[in-house]
């Protein structure tokens, strides 16, 4: 697949420059695009149909991937899924992070901490698939724990029960892709703004890529490497297919 990518420190200084005074975005903007593209993603690759499964389950991790799951859980539930959030790490960095909580459960959707029983959702008799907003291009490994666990249970039952990665599979390194044969290998991903180096390793017959967060203009991608990417209409995700 050929596409232009951004490197993890580029990322990060994109996203410093949409948030620094002069373009002038709120974090909370940018994660309600992402999450909504996230969800929309979903959408497409799922599609809804009534008396099928419904349930998502959302692994949100410590930083703003894991703000991205929480957001994106709030828009499954309005396009009738029935989202379960495991959130083990809450953020304590802004009150942002418990708003986000606070209008998930407005929502009646469960969040579950550390105590909670999480496990239990990873039955595909249940559950349709996994979103895995555990950690996007601010993760260095080697991965600490709770979420060492919870990739280890991840890659029990990806076969049966597709992982859907948010911006990064997580466990994954940000420029040089999955570390060994133990990193979970997700059926979709979900870039945000532009994949990530680490993106051009996935396997096409494997996963399903996807970009979102649909928030720059063509000159801005420019600046920072890229073309625009081809969303159609209103869409907030595109979907990249091989070539
Ligand atoms: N413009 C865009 O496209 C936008 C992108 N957005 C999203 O933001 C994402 C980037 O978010 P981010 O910078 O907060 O970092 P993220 O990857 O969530 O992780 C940081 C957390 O993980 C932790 N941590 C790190 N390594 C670890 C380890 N080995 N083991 C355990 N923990 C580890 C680290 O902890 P610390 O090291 O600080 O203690 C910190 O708590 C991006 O991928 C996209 O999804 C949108 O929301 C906004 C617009
Ligand atoms: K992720």
């Amino acid at each position: 697949m050929s596409f232009k990518t951004i490197s993890s420190h580029m990322a990060a200084q994109l996203d410093k420059e949409l948030m620094g005074p002069e373009v002038g975005f709120t974090l909370e903007q940018l994660m309600e695009l992402a999450g909504l593209s996230v969800a929309q993603a979903i959408v497409k690759e799922f599609p809804y149909v009534p008396s099928r499964k419904s349930q998502v389950l959302v692994l949100a991790g410590p930083g703003n991937n894991g703000g991205d799951g929480l957001v994106c859980a709030r828009h499954l539930a309005l396009f009738g899924f029935n989202p379960v959030v495991y959130y083990p790490k809450r953020s304590s960095k802004t009150p942002f992070f418990s708003q986000l909580v606070s209008q998930l459960q407005f929502f009646k959707i469960p969040v579950l901490g550390s105590d909670d029983q999480w496990i239990k959702y990873l039955d595909e008799k249940d559950t349709l698939c996994v979103v895995d907003a555990i950690f996007g291009f601010s993760f260095r490994p080697p991965v600490r724990e709770p979420f060492g666990s919870v990739l280890k249970e991840l890659r029990k039952v990806q076969e049966r029960l597709p992982i859907v990665s948010v911006d990064i599979p997580t466990g994954w390194d940000v420029d040089e892709g999955p570390l060994d044969n133990e990193s979970i290998v997700p059926k979709v991903l979900v870039s945000l703004t532009a994949p990530k180096p680490c993106a051009s390793k996935i396997d096409s017959l494997e996963t399903q890529h996807y970009v979102g967060g649909r928030f720059i203009p063509g000159s801005f991608a420019n600046k920072y490497g890229f073309e625009p990417f081809d969303y159609d209409k209103g869409d907030q995700v595109t979907k990249l297919v091989p070539t």
